[in-house]
């Protein structure tokens, strides 16, 4: 480096390491308070992880930032803080559908930070298994797709499960080809889950349409084979490559750019309001004209909006539904109340899977 330019950054850099010295000292002592926190919460048998309380706490934070630093980085790095913070009472035991460098995985540390136990499951029923024998604290589960809709499997565990929904995160899926190499050459078969193929089918096909697609069990495990066969390329996430150490080829190569998945956090507690909630609850009707029409009024009545609605057959061979419906608001908001006493009264099943704070 030339001489002008050091004499620059000395200065800047040694400033800087003094700012991280203070940082350092207001995190230990921002660590020994919430470790207070923890010891006062032990007398009442409160849950560690408040997600209404980080909720909160990351929204003033945000108001309080005038910048540089973006309002998701500000979020990001409390959320780190907060996960180091629980951490010290007690790491909390995550499941969430495996191998290493699925985007369940990233939903689920960047849910909870990076200060957990990972419990990587084989499928989406034993993440929800994990939870309900209290194997896992808490699990993270997809549950709807941008371009694919619902997660169905998810929806139908739901609806027996004796969990409860205490979060929601979305990521953006961001789809790379990646080989051992990190270059095409002797690559003869790509591999990935149908669903990311299906996604990135265009890309594909005016990029490499010489390249074999091949079904795998995920993302990741498609990754985990071309870690071992230079013949093989995998489509998967940017913390696959990393996990598997391969080389990305190219990057964003879904067909869509704004392909996001919708992750749910679930457990066995109530979060309390933070000011900014959604409700998920799961309805059915008698099969009969108008049932669906007035199922929905009482929401209108109250002034509650919905944010989502899905149906999934009930099975019983009679064109029945159970309908999957999110609102704004917790459950304790008065309005949201009126709306689900109302609800509860003409509905032939009806489960409330949680109030908890809005995506981030
Ligand atoms: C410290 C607490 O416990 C946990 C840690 C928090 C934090 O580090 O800010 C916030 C909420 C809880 O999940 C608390 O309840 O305030």
């Amino acid at each position: 480096m030339d001489d002008a330019l050091m004499k620059k950054l000395v200065p800047l850099r040694e400033r800087i390491d003094e700012l991280d010295a203070r940082i350092l000292e207001l995190l230990t002592e921002r660590a020994r308070t919430a470790l207070q926190v923890g010891e006062a919460k032990q007398h009442v048998q409160g849950p560690v992880f408040r997600p209404e309380r980080e909720a909160q706490v990351i929204r003033r934070l945000q108001q309080l930032n005038g910048g540089p630093l973006p309002a998701s980085s500000v979020a990001a790095i409390w959320a780190e803080i907060m996960s180091a913070c629980r951490a010290l009472e007690q790491p909390a035991r995550v499941a969430y559908l495996g191998p290493e460098g699925t985007y369940s995985e990233q939903a689920a540390l960047e849910h909870f930070g990076h200060a957990i136990e990972p419990q990587p499951c084989a499928s989406f029923d034993d993440v929800v298994r994990a939870v309900e024998t209290g194997r896992a604290d808490f699990g993270m589960v997809a549950v709807e797709n941008s371009n694919e809709g619902a997660v169905n499997r998810t929806l139908d565990l739901l609806l027996t499960a004796s969990v409860k929904v205490l979060g929601e995160r979305s990521i953006d899926i961001r789809h790379c080809l990646m080989t051992r190499s990190g270059t095409l050459e002797g690559v003869t078969r790509v591999l990935a889950h149908p669903q990311a193929l299906a996604q990135c089918r265009g890309w594909l096909t005016a990029n490499h349409p010489g390249l074999a697609c091949e079904p795998a069990a995920s993302n990741a495990e498609a990754a985990r084979l071309a870690a071992q066969d230079p013949s093989l390329a995998a489509i998967a996430g940017e913390q696959a490559a990393r996990h598997w150490k391969l080389g990305i080829v190219a990057a964003g190569i879904q067909d869509d750019p704004h392909n996001r998945t919708r992750f749910l956090a679930i457990g066995q507690t109530d979060p309390g309001r933070s000011g900014r909630d959604k409700t998920s609850l799961i309805l059915a009707v008698p099969n009969r004209a108008g049932a669906v029409y007035r199922m929905l009024a009482p929401l209108a009545e109250n002034n509650v909006s919905m944010t989502r609605l899905e149906s999934r057959p009930a099975r019983t061979g009679e064109w029945e539904y159970y309908f999957y419906v999110d609102v704004e608001g917790h459950r304790e908001d008065p309005n949201v109340a009126a709306a689900l006493a109302a609800l509860q009264q003409q509905a032939a099943f009806f489960k409330v899977l949680g109030s908890y704070p809005r995506c981030p």
